[in-house]
């Protein structure tokens, strides 16, 4: 089935797979010049409406990036916005000339002292190469430094796009930013995507590209059945080990995340176990057999002993599908887990996962979550301020970004509790990671500033309105 426009808007491009999309259009028929003077005129719209009639400097660069820039000055210049360019370099491509040959307004060379209101960064877009030249970065901090508001065109100059890598120091922070035709890992991937501002795309008709990562977007969540009763809705066990909090938030978290029983297992029942939470006391493993367990959650509080890492292969000998967390993946190796599974680290954590499956971390934050992924066989959701979920089978989904308010101890708990919920709901890891990374955005965003992680927990049900 085609996808809908909607789905490949979501798409999150690297820049092989852009200029592949590209050439695709040039096939068709569209001319380099025509795209370029759909997405500057794109850009252009959205750049004159912020201006609202404030004097405007561009920033052009050798490429194409450059090219977008000129079409933007031209465009603005028509719709009666002042506007003058600083051009760093004169173009390098055909388009690039053709587009500067058609602009008729001022251009200032790189030593013009300039102060104004509106600055557009089209210096470099996903040709970036290389780290800035020390006059090239003196040329855009002083510029941004001098101008009030200030945007990136796809990309702010020397940001890298497949990595989200800054490959200079002291780059500008802009307050909006347009992709254009595609999203591209960047827009999503920390260091850059915390420079960027607000986030805007601009579509230029590229067709989906097939296994290319996505955004994720809101997913479609629907009341339980008429006929569900707690069991049909999902049983989810939760295995508690040396310190009772964590599971316990995530207990919390889980129950409000869809399951219809949430049952703690635990040696001995812990202080603080709220009414509606059904718990388990009894040895090791007792009572995890139960074929009704749709899923189970290892990891929050389990402890790092040998007892725990015991406590940890029995549970994953079950087979059952499962939720790995916190001090479960500090204890994880290859071979361990012999059913369906979400990993879900952070970053101190996925290192010690890469070190475990031999894996090397000197890659972008998606591609290492995906070689995790496709070591280990588990859906993996690295997780962040730039949180991303990968599949054993390529898919890959980039998190928009979540408050900062996140950044509180207990967090990580209630995103297991969420997800494993999810997955007592419908066995699908890919699915539950997703809903479950959602889920915990959005009570994040619900839940104000300065909640605490019990605060964010009561509010995951208010997530599904
Ligand atoms: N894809 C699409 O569908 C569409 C894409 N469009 C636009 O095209 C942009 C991509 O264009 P692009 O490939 O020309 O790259 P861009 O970033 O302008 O710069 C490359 C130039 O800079 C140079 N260079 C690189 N690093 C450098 C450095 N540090 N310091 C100095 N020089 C450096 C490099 O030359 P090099 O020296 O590496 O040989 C080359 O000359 C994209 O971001 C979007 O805005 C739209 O117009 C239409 C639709
Ligand atoms: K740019």
């Amino acid at each position: 089935m085609p996808l809908g426009r909607s789905s490949i808007l979501a798409q999150v491009l690297s820049v092989a797979q852009m200029r592949a999309a590209e050439e695709a259009l040039f096939e068709q028929g569209t001319s380099v010049e025509a795209l370029m003077e759909t997405a500057g005129r794109g850009a252009g719209e959205y750049v004159r409406r912020i201006a609202a009639g404030r004097p405007v400097t561009v920033l052009c660069g050798p490429g194409k990036n450059g090219g977008d820039g000129y079409v933007i000055a031209r465009h603005l210049m028509e719709h009666g916005t002042p506007v003058r360019v600083v051009a760093a370099a004169d173009p390098a491509t055909p388009a690039a000339r053709n587009a500067r040959g058609l602009y008729q307004g001022e251009v200032l060379g790189p030593d013009a002292v300039i102060e104004g209101e509106v600055l557009i960064d089209c210096l470099f877009g996903s040709g970036l190469t290389r780290p800035l030249s020390d006059s090239l970065l003196g040329l855009l901090r002083t510029l941004a430094e001098n101008h009030h508001l200030k945007v990136a065109v796809d990309l702010p100059s020397g940001v890298e796009s497949d990595s989200g890598a800054c490959l200079n120091a002291g780059l500008p922070r802009f307050d909006l930013t347009v992709a254009l035709s595609a999203w591209k890992h960047a827009h999503f991937a920390m260091p850059a995507c915390e420079t960027m501002g607000a986030l805007r795309l601009f579509d230029i008709g590229v067709a989906a590209v097939p296994g290319a990562a996505a955004v994720l977007t809101r997913p479609l969540f629907t009341p339980p059945p008429a006929d569900a009763h707690k069991y049909r809705r999902g049983l989810l066990g939760i295995v508690a080990g040396e310190m009772p909090g964590a599971p316990l938030l995530s207990a919390e978290a889980a129950m409000r995340a869809g399951a219809g029983y949430v049952k703690l297992f635990a040696r001995a029942r812990p202080a603080g176990v709220p009414n509606d939470l059904v718990c388990h006391a009894g040895p090791d493993a007792d009572g995890l057999d139960d074929p009704r367990i749709a899923a189970l959650l290892v990891g929050p509080g389990l402890g790092r002993s040998g007892a725990a890492a015991e406590r940890l292969q029995a549970v994953l000998e079950l087979s059952v599908p499962v939720v790995v967390d916190a001090d479960a993946l500090v204890l994880l190796g290859p071979g361990m887990m012999t059913g369906p599974a979400v990993l879900t680290p952070h970053e101190g954590e996925m290192a010690a996962l890469e070190r475990a499956f031999g894996l090397s971390a000197d890659a972008p934050k998606h591609a290492r979550a995906l070689a995790l992924a496709q070591a280990s066989g588990a859906v993996v959701l690295f997780k962040g301020p730039d949180s991303v979920i990968a599949a054993p089978d390529g898919r890959v989904l980039h998190a928009p970004r979540a408050p900062s308010w996140l950044s509180v101890a207990g967090t990580g708990d209630v995103l297991a509790g969420i997800t494993a919920s999810r997955l007592a709901v419908h066995r699908d890891p890919f699915r539950a990671a997703s809903e479950g990374l959602w889920l915990h955005g959005e009570a994040a965003r619900r839940s104000g500033p300065a909640f605490t992680a019990g605060d964010l927990a009561r509010t995951v049900s208010k997530a599904f309105a």
